[in-house]
């Protein structure tokens, strides 16, 4: 990605850094388009670092191991999201919940412990810390599993973190996009009766018929809004962009959570009583931990889960990414890295 409205130098596609004694060596097989990937092609945080390589769904085949490596071996497919660094002294990183280190490395925009910009999957080849690696298990598609490793342990950190896994709860998953589709699948898989709340009723017939969403609401029908007043155990909020929290907060019963998950530069507001008079909480949740993302691995086997995906070359990303930005996509794109001529798509690309 280069600077909007700049001369963008050549793409440094080839440069990483020699093999250290833990690393991994990764040829990228595919990685999945994130709506963060736009949030920081665009520069919507304010700390986008260019020349950019983002992706962080990465999934690909282990080629070569430092020599303390224990954990992978040349020939394994693997995972990588979207944390490639950690202190490993902080209470997070004690409590294996990495993700909440105050040190933690983005695996792109962001700076490696050798004072090296980190570069994300939308590259032929990744070297990562073997602790920041995961196992893709036998049963999952490498290209399915992509949306794992950002989408899907998005969702499944939260759910077991707020005590929401028990089967017979009543959820929303409000944005049904790459984030919330996961979120669908993973809350029917632990038996949960499951309301897409959304922006339109384009998506309802997927929803309910392929999904296997239990009911749809488009949040601009007050009265289907009204009729499900006080009936959610809690709300997954995917919106990437400013909503109004106070219709979303009225569909939630007693001690009913809201959990926000989408990248939102603006403060949000509400009213306190609406909180108050049902002892609702508003919280949020960070991606999740290496261990969660193995976690929901398994768990996508065992409950025979896949994502819905629209597997696209390097030659169409940025198109993708309009595509993605437009809410044009069921569910997640995923790039066939190992399948484009990456080189020929990085010349080919406008540099806006
Ligand atoms: N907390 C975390 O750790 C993570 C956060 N994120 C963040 O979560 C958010 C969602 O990510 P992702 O699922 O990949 O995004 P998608 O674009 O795939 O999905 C977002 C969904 O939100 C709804 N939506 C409502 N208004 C808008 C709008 N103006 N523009 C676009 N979508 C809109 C749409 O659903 P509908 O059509 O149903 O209204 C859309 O499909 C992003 O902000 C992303 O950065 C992503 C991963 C991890
Ligand atoms: O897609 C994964 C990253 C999400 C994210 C969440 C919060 C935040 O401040 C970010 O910069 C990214
Ligand atoms: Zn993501
Ligand atoms: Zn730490």
């Amino acid at each position: 990605m280069g600077r909007p409205g700049r001369h963008r130098p050549p793409l440094p596609l080839h440069l990483h850094r020699q093999t250290g004694s833990e690393d991994v060596v990764v040829k990228v097989l595919y990685c999945g388009i994130c709506h963060t990937d736009i949030h920081q092609a665009k520069n919507h945080l304010g700390a986008s670092k260019y020349p950019m390589v983002p992706g962080h769904e990465v999934v690909g085949e282990v080629v070569e191991v430092g020599p303390e490596v224990t954990k992978h071996s040349v020939g394994d497919v693997v995972g990588v999201g979207v944390i490639v660094g950690c202190c490993r002294e902080c209470r997070p990183c004690k409590a294996n919940i990495e993700q909440y280190c105050n040190k933690r490395i983005w695996s792109y925009n962001d700076v490696y412990t050798d004072g090296r910009p980190t570069q994300g999957g939308f590259a032929s080849t990744m070297v990562v810390d073997q602790k920041f690696v995961v196992k893709i298990p036998a049963g999952l598609a490498p290209e399915q599993a992509a949306p794992l490793l950002c989408a899907g342990v998005t969702v499944y950190s939260p759910l077991k973190h707020f005590g929401l896994t028990a089967p017979g709860l009543r959820g929303g998953i409000l944005g049904l996009g790459g984030v919330g589709h996961m979120g669908v699948k993973v809350a029917k898989a632990m038996g949960h009766h499951v309301t897409v709340i959304s922006s339109s009723s384009k998506k309802r017939a997927e929803a309910m018929d392929h999904l296997g969403a239990d009911a749809y609401l488009v949040s601009s029908d007050a009265d289907a809004m009204a009729a499900a007043a006080d009936s959610l155990d809690y709300i997954i909020d995917t919106v990437p962009v400013h909503h109004p929290m106070e219709p979303y907060l009225a569909l939630l019963k007693l001690d009913g959570k809201h959990v926000l998950l989408g990248v939102i530069g603006e403060p949000l507001s509400f009213v306190s009583p609406m909180v108050m008079l049902g002892r609702k909480s508003i919280t949020g949740s960070f991606i999740g931990s290496v261990d969660e993302a193995e976690e929901v691995l398994k768990f996508c086997v065992d409950k025979g889960l896949t994502s819905q995906i629209e597997v696209v070359k390097m030659g169409y990303v940025n198109e993708a990414l309009e595509r993605l930005e437009r809410n044009d996509v069921r569910y997640r794109f995923v790039v066939d890295v190992a399948g484009s001529n990456i080189e020929e798509a990085a010349a080919e690309a406008p540099s806006n």
